[in-house]
């Protein structure tokens, strides 16, 4: 039986109960600061572990909306999830806020008007579907070949939890900036006139050793966890608990926990189905973009749009850094209600590719018109010369 057939077969209750105990045995321990409750709370649309139990105890439907959570982050569970059409009252009320990207796109380029667009793509879940395996998780040629020709028309960031290295062996692509492992390895284009490899900043280069031991630790620790996996980010690691039967994952956050505890300068947050180890430093992605636009020298600027496209928690400090500036938009990937700084919503990445070919379509229209338009200038200068007397 797989690990989504057992989330089926169990009873749902019990299983919410115990998830919720473990949440709250990691939310207890001061060090995690509030990393761990932010991003589990996320799932549960806001509501605290407390008031969660509460609400389990008298409103089973309730429980229903986080195993569909669940299950939308879930690829092999896809099919079975409620479509979010048929739920309607969640759905029609979080999508009322948080429109699709696709309905109002001329709304958005409307926005975009007389601004410099930078787009900001987070990498699985957005660009990538998500799979149970992580070194499996490919991007399609097509949506390879957009963010190429968004490349081509706008400058061009990855921001990925992975490391530089992995994501960008997935990407392919070597116009891009990226920053890997959370924000905190950040580099430029490699394909440059002269070639270089510009690395741009890195926020943790004092942890490399410490997240190395830890890495080695935890590998030893989770080995006879069945479907447990650790993976390397450089300035950070992932626990992958996608294929770990749910009983389980009590057994091993608490390995995983009681690891961690030993560093107090490493901090434990949740992901999508993995735990995430990382340095306690104020970087994030949210930095990662601020930075990003500084370096390409709009700092002070009003003429920027960023555009930033992600799914994950860790994408909400980015959203949340163009809300306060008051600058671009965020775009959250979800079949699901979710709580979001982002102001629009798509589906998956292939609502995401049709999204960024529409933008290339838009882009290009708007040069062919200009071109034309400065052809016949010319002619429109003779007309338009004011009289002498
Ligand atoms: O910031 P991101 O680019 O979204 O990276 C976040 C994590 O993504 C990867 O894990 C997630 O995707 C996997 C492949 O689809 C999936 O198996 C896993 O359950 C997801 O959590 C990546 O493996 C992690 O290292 C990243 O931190």
């Amino acid at each position: 039986m797989t690990n989504e057939q057992n989330v089926v077969g169990c009873d749902v209750k019990s299983r919410m109960k115990a998830f919720i105990a473990l949440v709250m045995s990691i939310s207890n321990s001061s060090m995690y600061g509030a990393a761990v409750p932010e991003a589990v709370l996320g799932e549960f649309l806001g509501k605290s572990p407390k008031k969660l139990i509460k609400r389990l105890e008298l409103e089973e439907p309730k429980v229903n909306a986080w195993i569909d959570s669940m299950r939308a982050s879930s690829p092999t569970r896809v099919k079975s999830t409620i479509p979010a059409s048929q739920n309607p009252h969640n759905y029609t009320c979080w999508i009322h806020h948080h429109p699709s990207a696709l309905h109002v796109f001329d709304q958005i380029i409307c926005k975009s008007r007389g601004k410099k667009i930078v787009a900001f793509l987070d990498y699985d879940g957005t660009l990538s579907p998500i799979v149970s395996d992580p070194e499996k998780a490919f991007m399609s040629k097509k949506m390879r070949a957009t963010v190429k020709d968004i490349s081509r028309h706008f400058p061009t960031a990855i921001v990925s939890g992975r490391c530089i290295d992995k994501v960008r062996n997935f990407v392919k692509l070597e116009e891009l900036y990226y920053a890997g492992s959370h924000g905190m390895d950040i580099k430029g284009p490699t394909k440059t006139p002269t070639s270089e490899k510009a690395i741009l900043f890195q926020a943790a280069s004092q942890f490399l050793p410490m997240i190395d031991e830890v890495y080695k630790i935890l590998v030893e620790k989770t080995k006879c966890v069945p479907g447990a996996k650790v993976e390397n980010n450089k300035f950070c690691l992932s626990v992958h608990f996608r294929c770990v039967d749910e009983k389980g994952w009590s057994a091993l956050a608490e390995q995983v926990k009681s690891v961690v505890n030993e560093y107090p300068k490493l901090r434990l947050s949740q992901g999508r189905k993995v735990l995430e180890i990382r340095p306690s430093i104020k970087w994030d992605k949210g930095k990662a973009l601020e930075f990003l636009l500084e370096s390409l020298g709009y700092a002070n600027s009003n003429d920027v749009f960023p555009i930033y496209i992600g799914d994950d928690r860790t994408d909400e400090d980015a959203f949340k850094v163009l809300r306060n500036r008051g600058q671009g938009i965020g775009i959250v990937v979800s079949t699901v209600p979710k709580q979001t700084e982002a102001s629009y919503t798509l589906q998956d990445p292939s609502e995401v590719q049709q999204f960024l070919r529409r933008l290339v379509d838009w882009k290009r229209k708007t040069l062919t018109t200009q071109r034309n338009s400065t052809k016949c200038k010319p002619f429109c200068t003779i007309v338009d010369r004011p009289r002498t007397n």
